[in-house]
């Protein structure tokens, strides 16, 4: 029995209904019910859909079906329904769930379907199928009579032994109304048959057969993009036990705080920090960039690296499940499950679609016998045709494998993406605003500069300085901080207070004391024109400069400076020539803003930018540009990237809160990053353009040939299969954006 194994993914959601197939979060919020998900092997389309949602349509348990075709899963929102009673519904159209997923199966980036492929029996029961259908045609050819008994035997031939799989398929779809490919496809077998057209029936088989199962392996590879990230993470570990010897256990098994050894070569398996030894790793897997990076004691190491010439010993930071890799993986499948724009307009076009080619189909069949007394055989032939071709599986299925690839494709490339969404929204990008402390700088700062005013004693300032710096994580805070140094004493700070994007003031020794940028100064009233003489040459050098103030004077100006990113100007550069406008947005003072962006190749600077004045910028990007991405670090600019259409976050390794907060998570500092994002962005759309034109055109093109009885049968499975295989070919083209 061929197709009945869960290999063959149907080509198509021929269902008429098949828009209505809504999948991806969110629910609306009235279904506050219970959530169940089963994972169907057979579902592999909106036909498989249809027929689902006709089997449970009429429990009143059920609320909700959700679909997910990449995932081959079926959320069912329900109130009080169970399992058993779910799974004796599908199992009348013979869509029975597969067994309680495993644990194994629940870890991160095990939640796929496992790789099925296409069986040596399946491929030779069509070859068989193939060979016998191609001679009963050739003899056709060679001038025997299409009825004769070798013919007819030969045909029922290759349909018993390749058809009878779809013929079942077709029979459960008749008996439940669904107007799917395989209710299609047998009866467009069983008319030809009727018609005396035996080749020709037994040829629409196989071709729908073989097409059927190059679908299949060829829509496993796209779901599986995601799945080989995660084959990157081995799953054992050498670990250092109780009595201090090493062993190997499985990764899933060991424990944050557990030292872990990587040899060199080795893969290695968990998140940790580097204990002891020295070695070059290369973290492709979650940055997308192959050249090694260089591990000291105290550097994070991450699952799925690869461990260059050295050996290294980790205490492990997260456990199995929680890994960075895990959590890579994690988010592209939340991300392909949510539908994008452009899926939820093929639905709803798909919608009117199917009915009105089905419409159409009924008025070739009956108005011309009916009207002008032609032949009902040869017009009911050309209906079947037509409806063969009016399938909208192509169509459906080209958004979801076009978005799954692009999606994968960033994940490789460290470029990590929370939604079709975003990758579609990347073409109509047209401003882009970068923050400047961590983004477009390295975001270290050091002291570079101290100026005591008036004879004071600058240790005694230091010393001040850096107390008041020490309650604050603030980065200029911080470099003031370290230059003192963490053992040296400080002053007790009472009423400490951080003054956003101005600086700190606290009380030192029962006077208040002030830590902040030029404006603050201005507004103490505090600023001489012999600390403006200081403070702008230092400004224009790139520096960020603060003044330390008592009560009543200034008493120190403490420069300090931050190193722009390597690749800074390209990568403003390469964004320049995709023709998008560069922002600089910062809360630092208007001439090291300036300074620090004449060096990128920025022109427009907003500068000294209060945190809800960034917003209020990026309001005005988005009223001017329309879709305008920012770039940050996602540590204090997350309010920024939450109101921008596109928020980037770079360096997203090992900061949680930047994974969360952005929709778009680079994983390492690259800024060019922003640039490659926006190429992917704009190929998916061009692709999800190409496919829907394609779709549309070839089905288009054949329906006018059926309208006009010029095409046959085959040449319609032809059209719709190879549509269908088409668009996937197209869409998985993405996988290899950047390779
Ligand atoms: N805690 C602090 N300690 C010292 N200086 C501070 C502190 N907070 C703010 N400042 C001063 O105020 C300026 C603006 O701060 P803000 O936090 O708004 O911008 P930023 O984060 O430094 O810059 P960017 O917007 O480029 O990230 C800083 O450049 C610094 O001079
Ligand atoms: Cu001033």
């Amino acid at each position: 029995m061929p197709s009945q194994s869960t290999t063959t993914c149907c080509s198509g959601p021929c269902a008429s209904e098949s828009a209505t197939v809504s999948s991806g979060l969110p629910f609306p919020d009235v279904l506050d019910g219970d959530r169940m998900v089963l994972r169907v092997s057979r579902l592999c389309c909106p036909t498989e859909a249809d027929l689902i949602r006709k089997a449970l349509m009429d429990m009143k348990e059920i609320l909700h079906l959700d679909f997910d075709f990449i995932r081959r899963e079926l959320m069912v929102i329900h109130r009080g329904a169970n399992r058993s009673m779910i799974c004796a519904a599908l199992r009348t159209v013979n869509m029975e769930p597969d067994p309680d997923p495993t644990v194994a199966d629940t870890l991160p980036g095990r939640s796929l379907p496992p790789r099925t492929g296409v069986s040596r029996r399946e491929w030779t029961i069509t070859t068989v199928a193939g060979l016998a259908a191609l001679v009963a045609e050739g003899l056709v050819w060679g001038g025997l009579d299409e009825q004769s008994p070798w013919i007819v035997a030969l045909a029922l031939a290759s349909l018993s032994v390749g058809g009878v799989g779809t013929l079942k398929r077709g029979w459960i779809a008749m008996r439940h109304v669904s107007l799917n490919i395989h209710f299609l496809m047998s009866l467009a077998v069983l008319g030809a048959m009727a018609l005396g057209q035996w080749p020709e029936a037994a040829m629409v088989v196989f071709l729908f057969g073989l097409a059927e199962r190059i679908e299949a392996l060829s829509m496993d590879r796209a779901r599986h993009a995601i799945r080989g990230l995660m084959a990157l993470a081995p799953e054992t570990a050498t670990l250092r036990n109780a009595t201090g010897e090493w062993e190997s256990v499985a990764a899933s098994s060991v424990s944050v705080g557990s030292v872990l050894r990587v040899k060199p070569g080795e893969r290695i398996a968990l998140d940790g920090v580097v204990t002891d030894g020295r070695s070059d790793v290369n973290q492709a897997p979650i940055t997308g960039e192959s050249v090694p990076v260089m591990k000291e004691t105290g550097q994070p190491l991450f699952a799925g690296s690869i461990n260059g010439s050295g050996v290294l010993e980790f205490r492990v930071t997260a456990d199995f499940r929680h890994s960075t890799l895990a959590r890579i993986i994690d988010t592209v499948q939340e991300a392909q499950a949510k539908r994008a724009p452009m899926q939820r307009f093929v639905d709803r076009f798909a919608r009117y679609y199917t009915p009105a080619v089905v419409g159409i189909a009924m008025g070739i069949a009956l108005l011309p016998p009916l009207l002008f007394g032609a032949p009902f055989s040869v017009w009911v032939y050309n209906a079947l045709v037509m409806l063969v071709v009016a399938c909208p599986c192509a169509l459906v299925i080209s958004t979801p494998v076009t978005v799954v690839s692009g999606l994968a494709a960033g994940a490789r490339r460290g470029i990590l993406i929370k939604g079709g969404l975003y990758l579609e929204q990347a073409h109509a990008l047209r401003a882009v605003a970068l923050d400047k402390t961590g983004t477009l700088t390295h975001g270290q700062l050091e002291m570079t500069d101290c100026v005591v005013l008036n004879d004071h004693d600058k240790e005694k300032v230091l010393r001040l300085a850096a107390s008041l710096a020490s309650h604050s994580e603030h980065p200029v805070s911080a470099a003031i901080l370290a230059s003192w140094g963490k053992e040296r004493p400080l002053l007790q700070v009472r009423h400490f207070e951080a003054l956003a994007g101005r600086g700190v003031r606290g009380t030192i020794a029962g006077e208040v004391h002030h830590l902040g940028n030029h404006r603050l100064l201005e507004e103490l009233g505090l600023c001489r024109p012999e600390v403006e003489k200081i403070l702008l040459p230092l400004e224009q050098d790139e520096k960020t400069v603060v003044v330390l103030s008592s009560f009543c004077e200034p008493l120190a100006i403490i420069a300090v400076a931050d190193r722009m990113r390597a690749g800074a100007p390209q990568a403003v550069e390469r964004l320049r020539k995709l023709g998008i406008t560069v922002t600089m947005l910062t809360g630092d003072n208007t001439a090291t803003a300036t300074a620090i962006a004449r060096h990128a190749g920025i022109d427009d600077v907003r500068a000294e930018r209060l945190p809800e004045e960034k917003l209020r910028a990026i309001e005005g990007l988005m009223g001017r540009f329309g879709v305008v991405a920012m770039v940050g670090d996602g540590i204090n600019d997350a309010p920024a990237l939450a109101r921008a259409s596109i928020g980037i976050a770079m360096g997203a390794t090992g900061t949680d809160t930047a994974l969360e907060t952005a929709d778009v998570a680079i994983m390492n500092d690259d800024l060019g990053k922003v640039a490659e994002f926006v190429r992917l962005g704009r190929a998916t759309r061009r692709i999800l353009w190409e496919n829907i034109a394609l779709a549309l055109g070839i089905k288009s093109f054949f329906l006018i040939l059926a309208g006009l009885g010029v095409a046959t049968l085959w040449m319609a499975v032809l059209a719709d299969m190879g549509t269908s295989l088409l668009v996937i070919f197209n869409g998985r083209r993405l996988l290899r954006f950047f390779a």
